[in-house]
């Protein structure tokens, strides 16, 4: 039995080893994050540790059967997220299995093990994290939903496009049909690896593990999304004069909405804002900010040449013929700056 509990755990120490080197490259050379990846390089170190000779001497490849198992999944890489995820698990299940059969060899290793798993855990979450907010940093387009009947397929449209950045707003919805399309709006946007953001519903968020919330200023306020949601995840705010702005910046909004730029009939009411506040935007707002209102592709031009250097739309792609086309289009124009 001893041979058969050494080859387990060497097999898996490499494996641990393997997945968390994968990782590190990443959060060196990817991220430029020295502390993580610093962090796994000492989990590696300290496995090494454990890696002892009585344990490489029970290797035996050529007779290992599972050196030809493999599965599609394996070997599918569409995209750094996807590689990323997939070694995190692979160094995770590793270490389940070094804590349990290492029980059987030494109960120290195990402790050892069950300790380092966490630490991975956490370098996980730290990771996507990162991301969210490095994606939310680097999305000039954030499209803004409206109550249309084919909201799946004129969303999916859009990120088939490139879009990166969904927002789910629907003022009148029941909240058991919200709950509903914010779950699928959020799984649809996952699955293309967009943030997910739920207007207005810090609790519709939360219930549906949405990368963020938006706030207006008659919402909650953001320390108390942060509360519910976590500090990790993406807290936005609405702002239309200096004062709103000022007060964002204050309390750590990680973005900005600014306008409406023109009335709009998906904001009736609501003035467009002065030339003064955009030109304080441009000089004051410390975080990524988002023009709004009444944006298409006719004006997008001449909202740009105001700063304005990332835009969100409501109707431009929501009641497009070609949701798909449209949102290139904004992206060329957008990227190309
Ligand atoms: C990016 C962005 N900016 C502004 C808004 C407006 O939010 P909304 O909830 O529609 O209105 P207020 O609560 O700000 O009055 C937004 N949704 N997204
Ligand atoms: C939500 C919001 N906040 C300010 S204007 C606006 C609506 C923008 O909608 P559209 O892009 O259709 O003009
Ligand atoms: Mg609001």
């Amino acid at each position: 039995m001893n041979k058969a509990i050494y080859r387990i755990l060497d097999a898996n120490l490499d494996r641990a080893r393997e997945g968390l080197r994968i990782i590190e490259e990443w959060c060196r050379l990817g991220l430029n994050h020295k502390a993580l990846a610093e962090e796994c390089k000492q989990i590696r170190q300290e496995l090494a540790q454990w890696h002892s000779w009585e344990l490489r001497q029970a290797r035996d490849t050529p007779g290992d059967v599972g050196t030809e198992l493999s599965h599609p999944q394996e070997e599918a890489r569409e995209s750094i997220e996807q590689l990323l995820q997939a070694n995190l698990c692979r160094s995770q299940e590793a270490l389940r299995v070094l804590e349990e059969y290492s029980k059987l060899y030494d109960p120290e290793m195990a402790s050892a093990c069950k300790q380092i798993r966490y630490r991975v855990y956490t370098i996980e979450s730290t990771l996507f994290n990162s991301y969210r907010h490095q994606l939310l940093h680097s999305a000039p387009l954030y499209l803004v939903t409206s109550p249309e009947p084919e909201i799946l397929k004129i969303v999916e449209a859009a990120l088939k496009g490139g879009l990166n950045l969904v927002q789910y707003r629907d003022k009148d919805g029941k909240d058991s049909d919200r709950l509903e399309m914010a779950d699928k709006l959020c799984q649809l946007c996952h699955h293309y690896n967009a943030l997910f953001i739920v207007n207005d519903r810090v609790d519709i968020a939360l219930a549906v593990d949405a990368d963020g919330v938006h706030l207006g200023q008659n919402d909650a306020p953001v320390a108390f999304a942060r509360e519910i949601l976590g500090m990790q995840k993406i807290v936005g705010r609405s702002t239309t004069n200096k004062q709103e702005l000022n007060k964002a910046i204050s309390e750590k909004a990680d973005y900005v909405g600014v306008g409406p730029f023109f009335e709009t009939p998906t904001k009736p009411g609501k003035a467009a804002l002065t030339q003064e506040y955009v030109d304080y935007v441009k000089a004051k707002c410390s975080v990524p900010w988002f023009a709004i209102g009444g944006i298409d592709l006719d004006n997008l031009n001449g909202i740009l040449t105001t700063g304005a250097q990332r835009v969100s739309v409501v109707r431009a792609i929501m009641q497009a013929e070609q949701p798909t086309q449209v949102t290139r289009q904004f992206l060329s124009q957008l990227v190309r700056r």
